[in-house]
């Protein structure tokens, strides 16, 4: 028996970094997903059987003993998969040590961090059991996009799909989706899981790519919005290597160093983001009104776009982006973390085909990377395939 989970990856239209600080946020699932196949031995419990976990787009291929596994974690021996519970520094170590073991290429050195929550998530959801994890994913990694949470949520999905706490129709043929409650067991171990990767998340991601959609989020808490205009993003990867955890330390660093000024730059972001969604929810009859419900989102862009610089999170290459799209009177803003990574564009409904063509050919001639992503689709979903 195996189970597949896949979950997306996401834009985030408004709030990055300031939603870690309590600030709204409104952000939405895009139609690139990451997959993990979770598949059981029929016999093997010996402690040299293997938990393995492949990643698949990297050719990798890491594997721990069950018996070495019950030496170095003796405390994650009873799956506690029902109460998702938050890695305790001792534990984080002992595993980094057991990802340590692993030669890991120089160059591939950030998958260690998905090693590790995939390991907590691994042992603290299913024990020791034996079994081969594989990853495979379209979303580019350290981008912006999501890649870690869509890891942490289908991972977490797969190991929950054959644990107590979820119970299953496995008979059932074709991609299905949890019950609610389930979806927020899944997101909360999702969360623990991100910790590893963001040090302290706002939980943002993994919640939208839980539930997909595009949602207004706070505190931990999540409206669903209805857009009731066309969004269509285009997204550019920068291609500049980043990491999530260093630039949302940064943040609360500058934070630390300047609360006033920090304090009304996330409450500038948290109106832009309660009126962006407004705006997209408002009713639109004709062309004209969604003309100007485009423009007043432009200037929310551009605005939490020049936030995001008083953060200190923009780049040159983000900055390049900028320049590009306004030559062709077009707005972008970073999405996710900054620091490089990926920039949105807002593409107007009315906007010609040949300039759209047109910014993406000039931008591609910068070395960079454009995608026109479906946003708000379906969040995580599951399939078992009975035949293996
Ligand atoms: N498919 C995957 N396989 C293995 N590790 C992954 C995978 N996807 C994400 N990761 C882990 O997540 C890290 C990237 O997470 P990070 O939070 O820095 O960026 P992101 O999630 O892509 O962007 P953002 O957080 O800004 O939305 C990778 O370096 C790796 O450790
Ligand atoms: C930068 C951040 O706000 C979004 C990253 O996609 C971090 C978080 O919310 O956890
Ligand atoms: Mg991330």
């Amino acid at each position: 028996m195996a189970v597949r989970a896949r979950a997306p990856g996401k834009i985030i239209l408004s709030g990055e970094h300031a939603v870690v600080h309590g600030s709204t946020a409104v952000a939405a699932s895009i139609d690139l997903c990451t997959q993990v196949s979770l598949r059981f031995p029929i016999d093997s419990e010996s402690d040299d059987s293997l938990i393995k976990l492949q990643l698949k787009d990297m050719a990798l291929e890491f594997s721990w003993p069950v018996g070495r596994l019950k030496k170095m974690l003796p405390e994650l021996g009873i799956p506690q998969s029902s109460t998702p519970t938050p890695c305790s520094p001792e534990t984080l170590k002992s595993i980094a040590a057991l990802v340590g073991e692993h030669n890991i290429p120089e160059a591939k050195s950030g998958l260690a961090a998905g090693v590790l929550a995939f390991l907590y998530l691994y042992t603290s959801i299913q024990g020791y059991k034996p079994a081969t994890a594989v990853v495979t994913s379209d979303l580019p990694l350290g981008a912006g996009l999501g890649s870690s949470a869509a890891l942490c949520v289908s991972l977490s999905a797969a190991l929950l799909a054959f644990s107590d706490s979820v119970s299953l129709d496995f008979s059932h043929q074709g991609w299905l989706t949890f019950g609610e409650s389930e979806l927020e067991l899944v997101n909360k171990w999702a969360f623990e899981g991100e910790k590893i990767l963001h040090g302290k998340p706002s939980g943002l991601d993994n919640t939208v790519s839980t539930f997909g959609n595009i949602i207004m989020f706070k505190s931990g808490n999540l409206t669903l919005l209805k857009s009731r205009m066309p969004l269509r993003m285009l997204i550019t990867n920068t291609k500049v290597g980043r990491n999530t955890k260093a630039l949302v330390a940064g943040v609360s660093e500058r934070t630390f160093r300047h609360p006033d000024a920090m304090a009304a730059v996330f409450s500038a972001v948290d109106s832009i983001s309660k009126e962006l969604s407004t705006i997209i929810q408002s009713h639109a009859p004709d062309d004209l009104s969604i003309t100007e419900k485009e423009k007043k989102l432009e200037e929310l862009m551009e605005m939490n776009q020049g936030l995001l610089q008083c953060m200190g999170v923009t780049h040159a290459s983000i900055e390049t982006v900028l320049q590009t799209t306004l030559k062709y009177k077009l707005t972008s803003k970073l999405t996710g973390a900054g620091g490089g990574g990926c920039v949105l564009t807002l593409l107007p409904a009315l906007l010609s085909g040949t300039v759209v063509d047109e910014v993406i050919a000039e931008l591609e001639s910068c070395g960079f990377q454009c995608l026109i992503a479906e946003i708000g689709g379906k969040g995580l979903q599951i399939c078992f395939d009975a035949s293996s």
